[in-house]
């Protein structure tokens, strides 16, 4: 059963309602003058039923993110501001995880919002078998009657068969399953209570690619299948690309560019998403000369003055050094509404001259002059 009706399911996932709405999100990892910036100001949206990716180079505060929206960050982690509110597509509850009481947070987790962490895989039980591990975690969140357990376990067959595992796996023990086969478990058991917002992070790193594939190919037919919404995180944009509806692109714990995977594909528009674009080689269309970035992202103690991303960046200018651009609309505004950058090339009131041919295309594919 999917969890969109007909009516929201016949709209671009952003003309949907959000799910989930991150606002002013800050983490820091310990405290005083070596505190670790990990996360500043974060905004960001999900819609019903959206793919929303979120990349960028490693550190750059992705799994922060994941963690801190889900109240599952672990010590020195401290969320020093913000809001993240969940609304139910289904029946509309929620409010805001980040002031709910330990009761709420623990019902809201898992039947409204799954994780499945990197390396999720390793983090399956040895001693039990899968079958036991899914009807157990299935329990936990019911209310005991007496067929609980049988209906637990009819779940548990029906979650194996949907990540394509044979139900006769049931009886499996951990280390006699391959890894792609323990992330599908972990998938299932994501999916068991039926979870409106699934959080990926880098859910298929360990594998090889053709299993890499298989497994985002399900994932996406299960989304379209049951209407849940994903935020799914990785450093390959590339993948982002085909999958996803918006990417988000993180730097130095900031999102600095948040725009539809069509507009990031036909055109970066912040020198650092242009940047990752060149570092991996597209799944589809004419191979590309790879670049790379050069140097390396900002120490998170001490954050260079300015845009951070200015020291590694080709079109950097004298004000970058001095203003920290803030996300909102690009320079073409009305011909990409939903499109927002952190650049302030695309201001107009500081920029040099005109966009920089590479970032600067129209969205109808005009150059700017
Ligand atoms: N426990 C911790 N103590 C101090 N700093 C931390 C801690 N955990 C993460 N960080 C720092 O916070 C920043 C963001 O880390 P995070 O793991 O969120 O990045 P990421 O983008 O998910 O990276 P990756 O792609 O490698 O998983 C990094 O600079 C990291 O060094």
């Amino acid at each position: 059963m999917t969890l969109l009706d007909p009516t929201t399911a016949a709209l671009p996932p952003r003309e949907r309602k959000p799910v989930l709405e991150i606002r002013d999100l800050s983490v820091d990892y310990g405290y005083d003058q070596n505190a670790v910036h990990a996360l500043q100001g974060v905004d960001l949206t999900l819609h019903a039923g959206e793919v929303l990716g979120l990349a960028g180079e490693s550190g750059c505060g992705k799994s922060t993110l994941a963690y801190a929206a889900t109240r599952l960050l672990p010590p020195p982690g401290v969320i020093t501001g913000g809001s993240v509110t969940f609304t139910s597509a289904r029946d509309g509850h929620g409010g805001d995880l980040l002031r709910m009481g330990e009761a709420e947070l623990r019902a809201q987790r898992w039947r409204d919002t799954a994780i499945v962490f990197q390396g999720a895989m390793n983090s399956l039980n040895p001693v039990y078998t899968v079958g036991r591990q899914l009807v157990d975690g299935i329990l936990a969140h019911k209310p005991r009657s007496r067929d609980a357990r049988a209906e637990a376990r009819a779940r548990a067959l029906e979650l194996l068969d949907m990540v394509g595992i044979p139900k006769d796996r049931l009886g499996s023990y951990p280390h006699q399953l391959s890894g792609g086969m323990r992330q599908r478990v972990m998938i299932a058991m994501a999916l068991a209570l039926e979870p409106e917002i699934v959080i990926m992070d880098e859910p298929t790193t360990a594998l090889d690619v053709v299993m890499q594939r298989q497994i985002v190919e399900q994932i996406m037919q299960l989304k379209d299948e049951l209407g849940f919404s994903v935020i799914f995180i990785t450093h390959d944009v590339s993948l982002l690309l085909e999958l996803a509806d918006r990417i988000a692109i993180m730097y130095a714990g900031r999102i600095v560019e948040d725009a539809s995977s069509e507009e990031v594909y036909k055109m970066p528009r912040h020198p650092y998403t242009a940047g990752l674009l060149h570092s991996f080689p597209p799944l589809r269309g004419p191979k590309r000369d790879l670049a790379g970035i050069p140097g390396s992202p900002p120490d998170l103690v001490n954050l260079p003055t300015g845009c951070k991303f200015h020291p590694r960046c080709p079109y950097a200018f004298d004000e970058c050094k001095l203003t920290d651009p803030v996300l909102g609309p690009t320079r073409f505004g009305a011909a990409e509404p939903e499109r927002q950058v952190a650049c302030l090339l695309n201001d107009e009131r500081v920029a040099p001259g005109p966009i920089p041919l590479e970032l600067g295309v129209r969205p109808e594919g005009d150059r700017i002059v």
